[in-house]
């Protein structure tokens, strides 16, 4: 059998565990896994030493193109996901400008992100009250699900769903064999808490902190489930902050609710003091949580209870995170780069989280999850996506080598162990060492649906 490239002598993560072996790639995919293959191929990769990952299949992040280019784009934003180790992501429907609510807005997207993507990429399409008729449109253009705010999204043209939308929404995500997702904070309880503390002057990133309690996670995490479980509907819980949020998804999930658990990496790295330490480039929603709610987080994720981690990687321009009312500073994170490194050093190597789960949480449960047959594992027939990673080496995140638009990554300055030195995308480099390589080229993903459409 001919191979294109052989990578030798790494060690691969899958979920079954670690295996010494050699991998053959012809064609972008992997096609042979051997204890040793015979030379011959025009091309060899030394990775002994080195652990190879299948690569990360980051579900959450906002690039924001087209329209809004200036907050991140796909040339910056794939560049920071492929410096840690991602090789595919899914583009949240907003902050672009428009967001992706029809066919149209789809494939504005889509043909910008065709050009200048160096990764991989699935769309999602939005939910809002102003296009449900058009989520048949949207799975027929090729959208891998659908994202609904229960809370103000931070852009009146993002509106939240009422409770009809979102119930209706997740009937036809059933229909479509689509899940929908939904950021799941109450609009009641934090919109009036908000307007309260605002009205009684306070602005502080405590006040901001204090506006958004886990009650107003567990009441819309509860509904969202509700609705689920009443129609048999597929539900994906993004960015849930809390241990107890988890915990009602886990209960829901052992009555049979289809229901998928995402974090992100800021909720287990770091805390409500850290926001008041280091100020608006930790700003989020939900917020980030006392350390008592960060332990049962954690405590979940080891107990194998978290499905898919993404970063929720949500940049904007330095004016728009700079103001003394912490209230009116732009809420996300930039941390597209940082995924792999918080998950090897905080949960590998202090937790003793198996490389095995971080590599589900990170490639495998995505790519399943949203019926990608073709990534998140290292397995021959699969496209040949790895990041090959430097599980012992220590080292410390400058600001020089950030990639993202802004350099906002609040991880800045953090000693990780466990380092990323190349990314490799259907069998050829895209990052190595801090180099980059756009001739590759991203394509679009679809999902592989048998019959629902
Ligand atoms: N619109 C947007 O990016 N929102 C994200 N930012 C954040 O902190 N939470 C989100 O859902
Ligand atoms: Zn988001």
């Amino acid at each position: 059998m001919g191979f294109e490239l052989i990578v030798r002598g790494g060690t691969l993560v899958t979920a079954q565990g670690e295996q010494r072996a050699d991998l053959g790639i012809e064609g972008g995919q992997i096609v042979s896994i051997a204890d040793e293959l015979l030379d011959g191929a025009p091309h060899t990769l030394d990775a002994s030493g080195l652990y190879l990952f299948p690569g990360v299949l980051d579900a959450h992040v906002h690039l924001n193109e087209p329209g809004r280019t200036h907050w991140e784009g796909f040339e910056t934003g794939t560049r920071a996901l492929a410096a840690g180790g991602a090789t595919s992501f899914f583009d949240m429907p907003l902050n672009s400008s428009p967001p992706v609510l029809d066919a149209a807005t789809f494939e504005a997207k889509r043909a910008v992100a065709a050009a200048k993507s160096l990764l991989d990429f699935g769309l999602w399409g939005g939910l809002t009250p102003l296009n449900l008729e058009r989520l048949d449109e949207l799975a027929e253009a090729g959208v891998i699900g659908f994202k609904a705010f229960m809370s103000h999204s931070g852009l009146d043209e993002f509106p939240a769903v009422d409770d009809v939308t979102l119930y209706e929404g997740l009937k036809a995500a059933k229909r479509l064999g689509l899940p929908l997702a939904t950021h799941a904070e109450s609009d009641g309880f934090t919109r009036r808490l908000t307007e309260l503390a605002r009205s009684g002057g306070a602005s502080t990133a405590r006040d901001y902190l204090n506006s958004r309690p886990v009650v107003t996670e567990l009441e819309a995490v509860q509904r969202a489930l509700l609705y689920a479980h009443e129609l048999d509907a597929p539900l994906h819980l993004v960015h849930l902050s809390s241990g107890q949020a988890v915990a009602l998804a886990v209960e829901a999930k052992a009555r049979g609710v289809d229901v998928t658990i995402e974090t992100c990496p800021h909720y287990l790295h770091f805390t409500d003091a850290d926001v008041e330490r280091i100020g608006a480039a930790l700003k989020c929603a939900p917020p980030l949580r006392p350390q008592a709610v960060q332990d049962d987080l954690w405590g979940a994720l080891l107990r194998g209870e978290i499905d898919i981690v993404g970063s929720d990687h949500s940049p904007a321009p330095p004016d728009l995170k700079t103001s003394d009312d912490f209230f009116a500073l732009w809420g996300g994170i930039s941390g597209a780069q940082s995924t792999l490194n918080v998950l090897l050093a905080d949960g590998h190597h202090q937790r003793g989280v198996a490389l095995a789960a971080i590599s589900v949480m990170t490639a495998l449960n995505p790519a399943r999850r949203f019926n990608l047959p073709q990534k998140g594992e290292l397995r021959v027939g699969a496209d040949a996506d790895f990041a090959l990673v430097n599980l012992g080496q220590r080292f410390t995140l400058e600001q020089a080598d950030l990639q993202d638009r802004w350099r906002q990554n609040p991880y800045v300055g953090t000693s990780f162990q466990g380092q990323v030195t190349a990314t490799y995308l259907r069998g050829r480099a895209v990052h190595q060492h801090g180099q980059f390589d756009s001739t590759v080229g991203g394509k679009l993903l679809t999902p592989h649906l048998q019959g629902a459409l």
